[in-house]
């Protein structure tokens, strides 16, 4: 069967991004380069030992593709992006682009091998496909679905040097020697690690080499092969450039892999903290003591404070920033109506389509002026409130910190609460949501 695109894609609106808009970081390649992406996505990820292929795994309640197509899609200079996905999924692929509304996205479907499924996504660029909206690019991008975390620098370099040298790829030194073993199981040889490299994505390729690489190669590449450089050198004779990759380019491979990418996901998205108070600023303010210890507990973390409206900088602008972690200071008053309005703000703000948003709200228990039992039976609307915004990715939770007159006291309990924050926000873990927590 040809495979033609299968036409869909996301809405226009743009989903928050956890680093940059479009372009924001590198300079685009040359405004005539035209450039395309084909993910292979059409594996059943045996390696992983789950019923569910690991590109549709969730981490953080949300599928690893969608975190690849976020990845690729903030790249502005890249035109379409093609997925190969079975013929099974395709309709969880198509729910997938809809819900997190990704973009520029058009579906093929995939083949029986990895190189088949990428030979599907090339074909659909190709200048001959009838009533395609898809068109032929200069240079293609060949990424797996499974790599989460590639960045735009490292697209732009195998864009730029697959343009100057036809094939290019990202590569990485190698963590263990490469051995050689003899029929009896026995050490054969071994190679000398520094002289190899482990060969990553993403690869690049001026289309017409790839495209012509594909069409030559033979059934016994098709279906064994795991190398596109190869095949350009095969074929094409094009010797691909090799490009330094980051850490963060392994492939999703094994159960443990989901851990990590769900470990690397969460220190990103809680980078940044906005506290909120309900007054104006006053070095005194007890918000101020803990925004202070909250500092020392969360290294290299951006904290933004001020009262609700005008936060220092305008909330809004903070939400536009993608901040993803939020303490609501309650001093003043003994309910919700300040986290009320926060949450309000974070719900007409979209910003939780695409990552979990926390928010902690903090308020303070002074037995001399509030009794024990009135100010719970208040805070208790948190599992209300909490169950509402669970709905918007909005993990609610409540704080409450004992308020001595004792300045010791006082101090500790502050501290305790800049630790429950902390943890909070660093494990984003759901098993939180409504409880009200005293420090
Ligand atoms: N017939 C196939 C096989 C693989 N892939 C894709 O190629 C990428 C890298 O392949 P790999 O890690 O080997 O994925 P799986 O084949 O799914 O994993 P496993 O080998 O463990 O089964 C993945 O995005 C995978 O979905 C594909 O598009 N079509
Ligand atoms: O790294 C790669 C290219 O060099 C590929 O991702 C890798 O070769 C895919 O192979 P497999 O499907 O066997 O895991």
């Amino acid at each position: 069967m040809e495979p033609g695109p299968l036409g869909a894609s996301g809405p226009a609106e743009p989903g928050p991004r956890v680093r940059g808009g479009c372009g924001a970081a590198p300079a685009a390649p040359a405004a005539s380069l035209a450039v395309a992406a084909v993910l292979p996505a059409g594996g059943s990820g045996e390696r992983m030992g789950v019923p569910t292929p690991k590109q549709f795994c969730p981490v953080l309640e949300r599928p690893l593709i969608s975190y690849t197509l976020q990845a690729l899609e903030r790249v502005c200079w890249i035109k379409d992006i093609v997925v190969s996905v079975t013929r099974e999924n395709m309709e969880a692929m198509k729910g997938i682009i809809q819900k997190y509304q990704h973009k520029r996205i058009s579906l093929v479907e995939a083949g029986v091998t990895r190189h088949r499924s990428i030979f599907n996504g090339l074909k659909a660029l190709a200048e001959d496909q009838p009533d395609s909206k898809l068109s032929k690019p200069e240079v293609v991008i060949i990424h797996d679905a499974v790599r989460p975390f590639v960045e735009e620098d490292i697209l732009l370099k195998v864009a730029t040097a697959a343009k100057e040298h036809g094939a290019a790829g990202a590569i990485r030194p190698l963590v263990s020697t490469v051995i050689s073993p003899s029929a009896d199981g026995c050490l054969d040889h071994s190679l000398e690690r520094a002289r190899h490299r482990a060969s990553e994505m993403p690869q690049a390729f001026l289309y017409d080499v790839i495209y012509a690489a594909y069409q030559q190669c033979s059934d016994y590449d098709l279906e064994f092969g795991t190398e596109c450089l190869q095949l350009a050198l095969k074929y094409c004779h094009v010797k691909a450039k090799l490009v330094e990759g980051s850490p963060d380019l392994w492939k999703v491979t094994y159960k443990r892999d989901l851990y990590a990418a769900e470990s690397i996901i969460k220190e990103r998205i809680s980078q940044h903290i906005c506290i909120v108070m309900d007054t104006k600023e006053d070095e005194e303010h007890v918000g101020h003591h803990l925004e202070e210890m909250l500092k020392n507990e969360l290294n290299h973390v951006t904290v933004t404070s001020g009262p609700l409206g005008h936060a220092g900088r305008d909330l809004q602008q903070i939400i536009l920033e993608q901040c993803y972690s939020f303490v609501c200071v309650n001093v003043m008053t003994s309910a919700f109506e300040e986290t009320q309005k926060l949450l309000n703000m974070l719900k007409e703000s979209h910003l939780s389509v695409l990552y979990p948003v926390v928010v902690i709200s903090v308020h303070f228990l002074d037995y001399k002026s509030v009794h024990f039992d009135h100010k719970m039976e208040n805070l208790m609307q948190i599992r209300e409130l909490a169950k509402e915004v669970k709905e918007r990715n909005i993990l609610l939770c409540g704080l409450l910190i004992y308020y001595p007159q004792d300045e010791q006291k006082l101090q500790d309990s502050l501290r305790q609460g800049a630790t429950i924050i902390a943890t909070l926000i660093k494990e984003r873990n759901s098993a939180f949501i409504g409880q009200l927590l005293v420090a």
